[in-house]
């Protein structure tokens, strides 16, 4: 089999720009409130993307084995698909540092492409269920690793996945698997066209999964995290982020350590999801997302006409008030808090 380098590959190897060596601290600080209405600890939370500073590690995913792999199968990266492939490996054992994956976990990683943290996850000790949309990367991937019986790699779009089965029957058929209360946890470096629809499918999966650990691209990232109220970024995405977990901003990656390198830089992002016991009550959760949806829908509306549907204005502004806000109040100035109460008073039967 040829690893002569393809043409298009040939023009990544004169565009990359060097990747970085160097250590890259970049420092946080906590914004002064978060959108479900609690403060934070007023500590300075470290970026911690070390760069390649453990000189005796070896990169067995840097960028000239990349190529190979890829060439080995004539693809190159495709951008539909989000192919920037992970160069570092220190990012990959910070990702699954972030984890806490142990020996035994069972993690489910989105788009293995190469297999760059598949490797590390497998060498932690990890059963890994691997979910790649291209069918060639599911091959490639399947490959590198047919060696072990720690690798499912199912060639199918996260997005239609029924991801909840297949985490099912690999505890079911897995003896090696301690299932005693383990549950399993997500850890990828997923495209960033399916960030939201990622978010969206696993964080309502809190009976399932532990921990939620994404690469994202680093403005959706403090999105997700950071919104402060009573800005453009605030949006109903933050409303059900904390619904349903407790998000934390980790570490930057800069975009140097991607081939090819992408156009923005990235950032981790771990979700540590509540358990379904631990959700805010509400009556019924679609109804609620419904209502925070209704509030948004014209966010410079004030709440008690855009939710005029539900009941009358005079009703909302009561509800409003008898939480402690205007009656005058916009969508963007509520927490998740503020909405679970005004969501429970205005649709009481
Ligand atoms: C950013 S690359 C990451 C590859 C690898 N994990 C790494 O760190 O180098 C994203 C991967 O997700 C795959 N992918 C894209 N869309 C997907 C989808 N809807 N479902 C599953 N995998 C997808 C791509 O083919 C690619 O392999």
């Amino acid at each position: 089999m040829s690893h002569s380098l393809s043409l298009s590959h040939q023009c990544y190897l004169q565009t990359l720009p060097p990747i970085s060596h160097n250590a890259s601290f970049t420092c946080h600080h906590t914004p002064p409130q978060k959108a479900n209405g609690s403060r934070r600890s007023p500590k300075l939370y470290i970026a911690c993307a070390r760069g390649n500073n453990r000189a005796s590690t070896p990169n067995k995913d840097d960028y000239h084995s990349t190529l190979k792999a890829l060439n080995s199968k004539g693809r190159s990266p495709r951008k539909s698909l989000g192919q920037n492939y992970m160069l570092n490996s220190d990012i990959n054992e910070q990702l699954v540092g972030v984890a806490g994956v142990e020996e035994g976990d069972v993690v489910l990683e989105i788009g293995p492409g190469t297999g760059s943290l598949t490797d590390t996850l497998i060498n932690s000790g990890a059963f890994v269920l691997a979910v790649e949309k291209d069918k060639h990367m599911a091959a490639l991937v399947s490959e590198r690793f047919s060696s072990t019986q720690k690798l499912k790699v199912l060639n199918e779009d996260i997005v239609k996945c029924h991801v909840r089965s297949h985490i099912s029957s690999l505890y079911g058929n897995t003896k090696e698997i301690d299932s005693d209360n383990r549950k399993a946890k997500v850890v990828a470096n997923i495209p960033f066209y399916i960030s939201t629809d990622v978010i969206k499918l696993l964080l309502p999966m809190g009976d399932i999964f532990s921990e939620v650990v994404l690469l994202l691209q680093e403005e959706t990232a403090l999105r997700l995290v950071e919104p402060s109220l009573r800005t453009p970024e605030y949006r109903p995405i933050n409303v059900f982020v904390n619904f349903y977990s407790d998000p934390e901003y980790k570490f930057k990656v800069e975009r140097t350590n991607f081939f090819p390198q992408p156009n923005v830089d990235a950032a981790v992002v771990s979700f540590k999801l509540k358990q379904p016991s631990e959700y805010p009550y509400v009556s019924s959760s679609k109804s609620f997302f419904a209502v925070v949806n209704s509030a948004f829908n014209e966010k410079r509306k004030m709440i008690r006409k855009s939710l005029q549907h539900i009941c009358t204005s005079l009703e909302i502004e009561e509800a409003l008030e008898s939480i402690g806000l205007l009656s005058t109040s916009r969508p963007e100035e509520l927490t998740m808090d503020d909405f679970v109460k005004l969501h429970n008073l205005i649709t009481k039967e």
